[in-house]
């Protein structure tokens, strides 16, 4: 681990330099890794570990779309992908990658190949933390770990194809062979994360679920629609709104706050932009701090949890959520959207 400064708090951290990927392969290398699922985090884990060089299958129901995927992706029958439950028989290490409602129902089926010695490990600590609505609870005689990458499956495997990397969370919640630690690193470091910081399940998916309901997707998702929505009432055409709401952010301005950090970003635009943002970013905290504190106590109390499951597990689920998802596309803001990236050079 290598203790580094973060604004001030030291981090015992993992980097891909004290931590190298020859060391990654001599750990896990008696190990069969079954990916379990192949959706989003799935593909990405499974191809990033198959390239770095570990024995790697997948486990996944057919037919189904996600199997199509995989054989398109070069995974083959009967050698490298199979049944959840001959990849679960097969693999020492269990990557547990359906979705956090398809762990729910598999969990009776996958717990049965649970025998001692070998690794259950998720990207959530969602199954873990509330079992008491999930009954995902692993016996005494198996480790049970964690890497969480911090970005979609999709960036992962892109990232790891351009040469970069996703930073990634790691966990242990269960330590029975006495080298949990050794090999969830080796694993966080064998999906091509960037570098690895410690956590434990609770705060994994205490995070994961403020971050996502909160700036990454349903504050920023919602931020954009009042913005464009004000410019639109106050007579600015569909173009000018959305260039001044969401193009501007996602083609220029973020990236930079990416490449240089916010103080960067506003040194370089102009300084009447400078003067009002920097005021006004005041206003806007203030305003939305009571917003996530009602999300972090929906988050710990369970609720965002009950929430998840219940609605994941309605068996009309799909065609509601299709049904919202085709409101927002279909949205002024949004189709004005699809139009404007046509127009992108
Ligand atoms: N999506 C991401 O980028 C992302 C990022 C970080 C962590 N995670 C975590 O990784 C895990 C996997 O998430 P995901 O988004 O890749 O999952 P997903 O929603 O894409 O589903 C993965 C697979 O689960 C299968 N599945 C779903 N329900 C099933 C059922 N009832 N029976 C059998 N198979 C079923 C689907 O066929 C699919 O292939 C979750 O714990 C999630 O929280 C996801
Ligand atoms: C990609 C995210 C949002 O970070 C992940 O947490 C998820 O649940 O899909
Ligand atoms: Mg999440
Ligand atoms: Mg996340």
């Amino acid at each position: 681990m290598a203790k580094l400064n973060f604004g001030g708090i030291e981090e015992n951290v993992v980097t891909r330099e004290e931590f190298p990927l020859e060391k990654a392969r001599e750990i896990m290398k008696n190990e069969t890794i079954a990916i379990i699922g192949y959706g989003v985090q799935g593909p990405g884990q499974a191809l990033n570990l198959k390239d770095n060089g570990f024995n790697v299958i997948v486990g996944q129901r057919k037919p189904s779309k996600s199997w199509d995927k995989a054989v398109q992706d070069g995974w083959v029958e009967d050698e490298t992908l199979f049944s959840i439950e001959e990849a679960c028989e097969k693999g020492t290490v269990i990557q547990f990658l359906l979705s956090d409602a398809g762990q729910i129902d598999l969990w009776p089926t996958v717990s049965k190949y649970l025998t001692e010695g070998k690794t259950l490990y998720f990207s959530h600590g969602f199954g873990i933390t509330f079992n008491d609505k999930t009954g995902i609870v692993p016996p005494a005689n198996v480790d049970v770990v964690l890497a969480a990458p911090k970005g979609s499956g999709t960036t992962l495997r892109r990232k790891f194809l351009a040469g970069e990397g996703l930073n990634s969370s790691f966990a242990i919640y269960q330590d029975y062979s006495g080298s949990a630690r050794d090999k969830i690193v080796a694993l966080g470091i064998g999906i091509g994360s960037g570098y690895l910081f410690e956590t434990d399940f609770k705060k994994e998916v205490y995070s994961d679920l403020t971050g996502e309901r909160g700036t990454l997707m349903g504050a920023l998702a919602g931020i954009l629609e009042a913005q464009y929505n004000l410019l639109r009432k106050k007579g600015h055409s569909p173009s000018e709104a959305f260039n001044e709401t969401v193009e501007e952010l996602t083609e220029s301005l973020i990236l930079l706050v990416g490449e240089n950090g916010m103080d960067w970003m506003f040194a370089n635009c102009s300084t009447t932009a400078q003067r009002g943002a920097l005021d006004w970013r005041h206003k806007f905290r203030e305003a939305t701090e009571p917003v996530f504190e009602e999300l972090y106590e929906s988050v710990a109390s369970g609720a965002e949890a009950k929430r998840s499951i219940e609605l994941n597990s309605q068996p009309d689920y799909r065609e509601k959520l299709e049904e919202e998802l085709r409101e927002i596309r279909e949205s002024e803001m949004w189709a004005t959207g699809a139009q404007v990236r046509k127009l992108r050079p």
